[in-house]
């Protein structure tokens, strides 16, 4: 039987480690961790889709335990199944006011134990389905503006705390509604789901992030990269879309499917916001399509 699903099981008793670890190893990818604090270094490295957490241990509690992972975005949404010695109904509710999806009482039944855990992993599982339709774009199956947005904040910061560089570019695909009009929607559908993954493999070298962020224009984050680097990449998108040879015959500009890049590379914090940085880019590509460039940079 493939095991899956990974646990974690967080309590100072190894007894009671023990039991639980009995309970569930033949179904689930078990790891157990002694204090909260072993847990939370644990979590830093390593994927867990369950946790199940005592509430009494020395050190920091399972409710502290909670709040940390219900604060942090990389845990927040790991179901928390609690196990505890307390049948008082405060310390219940308590824990499932904090975001724990279950509070079980010791001595538990084991049966109980594996019904609920597998009930929990039913939903996780469904739970993550649902985030991954909603950050994903419908006709090219690549990320959507919900999480180009996300991810933009995201890495603005990481950058600007670690004095790294961000690149964002912004790439058009151009003639697009003579494409339409000529070749039908449906081909231009067709296309757009071709460009996306030739972006897609292009990017896949310089560790970049690509979205679509709306009807025919896409986004490529590059983090960590020389002004230099994200323009070789840039350039690296437009061979790839050279070679995709889509016939384009009511182009003014090429007789095949053509793009337009716009780029701002921020070397080091410029003391602005994620929405600055798209809007140099905006400007970049307005830009690009003016004076008929394949590429125009805007170096900050
Ligand atoms: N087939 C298809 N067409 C789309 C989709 N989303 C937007 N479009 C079309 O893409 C065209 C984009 O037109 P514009 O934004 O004017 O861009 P353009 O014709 O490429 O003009 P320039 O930006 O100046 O090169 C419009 O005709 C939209 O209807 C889609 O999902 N599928």
């Amino acid at each position: 039987m493939q095991k899956t699903a990974r646990i974690l099981i967080v309590d100072d008793d190894p007894l009671n480690r023990v039991v639980l670890d009995n309970t569930l190893s033949q179904e689930y990818q078990i790891s157990q961790c002694e204090s909260a604090e072993q847990a939370l270094t644990f979590l830093a490295d390593n994927k867990v889709d369950l946790i199940i957490s005592d509430i009494r241990m020395p050190g920091i509690s399972g409710y502290e335990l909670l709040e940390r992972l219900k604060a942090n975005q990389n845990t927040y949404a790991i179901p928390v199944i609690i196990i505890s010695a307390s049948n008082s109904y405060n310390d219940e509710a308590k824990g499932l006011q904090m975001g724990a999806m279950d509070y079980i009482t010791k001595p538990f039944s084991p049966l109980i134990v594996k019904a609920r855990v597998k009930n929990h992993l039913a939903i996780k599982q469904k739970n993550d389905l649902l985030e991954k339709l909603a950050s994903i774009d419908g006709l090219t199956e690549i990320p959507n503006r919900r999480l180009l947005d996300e991810t933009l904040s995201q890495q603005y910061l990481l950058c600007a705390e670690h004095s790294k560089s961000l690149s964002l570019l912004l790439i058009d695909i151009d003639y697009f509604k003579e494409f339409n009009e000529h070749y039908g929607y449906a081909a231009g559908d067709d296309c757009l789901v071709k460009v996306a993954h030739s972006l897609d493999c292009a990017i896949q070298a310089y560790q970049g992030f690509v979205a679509r962020y709306d009807g025919v224009r896409f986004a490529v984050i590059l983090t960590g990269h020389s002004s230099e680097s994200a323009l070789e990449a840039a350039s690296h998108m437009h061979d790839s879309i050279d070679c995709l040879m889509v016939a384009h015959g009511t182009s003014p500009i090429c007789a095949h499917l053509s793009i337009s890049i716009g780029m701002v590379h921020i070397a080091t914090d410029f003391g602005g916001n994620e929405q600055q940085v798209f809007k140099l880019a905006d400007s970049a590509l307005y830009q690009a399509h003016q004076y008929q460039e394949r590429v125009v940079v805007i170096n900050k």
